[in-house]
């Protein structure tokens, strides 16, 4: 494993203002799936800790286990082998406090965006005594103007928005995020990271992102983990703490993106 210094400044620095966010420990986990009678080792050996307020991301070959890692982080799914724990917790379970938001933005459609937003407090039983977190939510996102719309009516990057908001409406202290942006033209992405910049610095959660975007995982994360083919291990790890707001032009990250590139083999296309 390398790991990586951009300044000689500790990661945690500059432009992260909130500590509220959870910490995550992953410790020592395998995973095996059955496919076709077979068992399919997906994940080996990975230990990872989060501290509140870090953004991670996660970079690896295409079906090398980055979605399941994050399932297993959620509690959707249990490690063969390892345990993780949230705040020194062992996560057993989906939980409120720890909420996944992925590609698809998987609105119900015949909700408005207001009660899209609303359905976790919904679950909860708490919708009647906390409103106004769906409207601050929608506010958060820049969806306030548009409570009564369904997702039919929404772009791709509003339907998103709204994915974020029926996330944040949780109050999470970790938001898992897998591949959130993936299916948005180029320059929605763009903004769409900005967004997730200021959305982290504002609610102060701790935040872990699975990405095939390598300018995307620089831009956003405080850290970034490079995953081997499968079964995953941690190949490297690159701190990056260069302070926000980040700059795409930085020479700084240029050269992260290129120790990036090196780890997942693609040195010489830069
Ligand atoms: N429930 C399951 N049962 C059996 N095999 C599975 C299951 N879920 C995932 N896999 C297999 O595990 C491997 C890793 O899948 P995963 O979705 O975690 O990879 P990934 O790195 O997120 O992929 P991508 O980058 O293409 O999205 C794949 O080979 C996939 O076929």
């Amino acid at each position: 494993m390398v790991a990586h210094t951009a300044e000689s400044e500790p990661a945690l620095q500059a432009g992260i203002p909130s500590q509220r966010g959870a910490a995550l420990s992953i410790h020592e986990i395998s995973h095996c799936f059955e496919l076709e009678g077979r068992p399919l080792p997906v994940l080996e050996g990975i230990s990872l800790r989060l501290e509140p307020g870090e953004f991670v991301a996660i970079l690896g070959p295409s079906g090398c286990g980055k979605s399941t890692l994050l399932r297993l982080v959620a509690g959707l799914d249990f490690p063969t082998i390892g345990r993780l724990s949230m705040d020194g917790r062992a996560i057993d379970g989906p939980d409120a406090s720890r909420i996944i938001v992925f590609q698809d933005a998987t609105l119900y459609p015949w909700r408005t965006v207001w009660s899209n937003v609303a359905l976790g407090l919904e679950a909860r039983g708490l919708l009647r005594s906390h409103r106004e977190r769906v409207d601050d939510a929608l506010r958060l996102v820049g969806l306030a103007g548009f409570p009564t719309v369904y997702p039919r009516q929404l772009s791709g990057g509003m339907a998103q928005r709204a994915a974020l908001a029926r996330a944040l409406v949780n109050d999470p202290k970790l938001l898992i995020l897998d591949e959130p942006l993936g299916q948005l033209d180029s320059l929605t992405r763009i903004i769409m990271q900005e967004e997730l910049v200021r959305l982290w610095q504002r609610a102060g959660f701790t935040a872990l992102l699975v990405t095939h975007d390598v300018e995307e995982a620089i831009f956003l994360a405080t850290r970034v983990i490079v995953l081997s083919d499968r079964p995953a291990r941690i190949r490297a790890e690159v701190v990056n703490a260069r302070p926000y707001p980040r700059h795409r032009g930085d020479p700084h990250l240029a050269e992260l993106r290129r120790e990036i590139m090196g780890h997942l083999g693609l040195a010489e296309t830069w």
